[in-house]
């Protein structure tokens, strides 16, 4: 399902800080990053539920975060915080609310149902957290059961643990989880990020899962520290090569086009309509990209 252009929202970082720490939230309004996650769940301790419940409020009600997406994320709904956080984000001004471990359609329904009843705008985004075995098995489903849903983020600390498995270089381990996820969205027509790099000082092992995760389908990373996000922006960013061949196909496509033909070859590549749509969406990426004003220094 081919997203309509004008759509077109660059995730390329979405960084995820704890609601609890008022550092990290006004830090946040200088990184580079796409989207922040506030989180109110696994990164907030039981003693801190209803601080930090305090803080994102007026944090996501003081609109200060500029062109950054905020999505924040509330404990499921089958925990003793769940419902007050829904009741507090639903008309909180964020830009989308993230359920985590959503296991089935129904899992989805009730979180609509939840904003819904908390007043929410009949607009407002949500994402889930796909990052149970079950929610990987479910997947498809999941992703075609409600319109408001927009996002699909992978979370592959908790999946790993669930498996039993173990956090390897490869990501062997989750690879298919990983490639059923991107499959899902895009059949759905949903955006979807990668899961986070928990290794802070491994930034080799980061650059190439960021770059296993672009090859995939993944939109963009979710990120755990500030200095991940460079690398993230560069990753995800349709590269200089790409965007010096795109221009050069949609100006052979038109010429193409006027003189009756379906097809083209650029640089010894054939190229059908199909080709050309991929290539529009990089431009209009780029152009998104550009207007953020986050462009990273080499792709500039
Ligand atoms: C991991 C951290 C606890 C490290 O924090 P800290 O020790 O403060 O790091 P630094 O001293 O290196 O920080 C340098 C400066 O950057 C700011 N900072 C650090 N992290 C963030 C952040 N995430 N957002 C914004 N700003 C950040 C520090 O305040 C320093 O600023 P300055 O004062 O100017 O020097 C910390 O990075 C952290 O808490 N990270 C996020 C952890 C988190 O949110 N985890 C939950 C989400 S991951 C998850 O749950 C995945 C999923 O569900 C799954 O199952 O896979
Ligand atoms: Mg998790």
């Amino acid at each position: 399902m081919m997203p309509s252009l004008h759509r077109i929202r660059p995730r390329r970082s979405v960084l995820y800080l704890p609601g609890s720490n008022a550092r990290a939230l006004e830090k946040a309004r200088t990184l580079p990053a796409d989207g922040l996650i506030l989180d109110l769940e696994d990164a907030v301790a039981p003693e801190a539920k209803e601080t930090a419940r305090e803080m994102v409020v007026e944090a996501v009600r003081s609109a200060s975060f500029g062109h950054r997406e905020i999505v924040v994320r509330v404990n499921g709904l089958d925990t003793p915080w769940g419902s007050e956080d829904v009741l507090a984000m639903a008309k909180s001004g964020a830009d989308a609310v993230l359920f985590p471990k959503i296991q089935s359609p129904t899992d989805v329904r009730m979180a609509v149902a939840a904003l819904d009843r908390a007043g929410a705008p009949a607009s407002l985004p949500v994402w889930i957290m796909a990052e149970t075995p079950r929610s990987i098995l479910h997947i498809d489903a999941i992703a075609a059961s409600s319109h408001r849903l927009a996002c699909i983020v992978a979370g592959t600390s908790d999946l790993t643990r669930e498996l039993r498995a173990r956090h390897t270089a490869s990501r062997d381990s989750v690879y298919t989880a990983l490639s059923l996820t991107v499959l899902a969205a895009r059949a759905h027509g949903l955006d979807v990020l990668d899961g986070v790099h928990l290794d802070l000082e491994d930034e080799a092992g980061f650059t190439f899962t960021c770059e296993q995760g672009r090859n995939m389908g993944f939109d963009g990373k979710t990120l755990i520290h500030p200095k991940q996000i460079d690398i993230a922006n560069r990753a995800f960013a349709p590269s200089e090569k790409e965007l010096a061949m795109a221009r050069k196909v949609v100006e052979a496509w038109q010429e193409a086009r006027a003189a009756g033909k379906g097809i083209c070859v650029v640089d010894n590549r054939l190229i059908e309509k199909l080709h050309v749509e991929e290539f529009e969406r990089l431009l209009a990426l780029d152009a998104a990209i550009g207007r953020l004003g986050t462009r990273p220094a080499a792709a500039a």
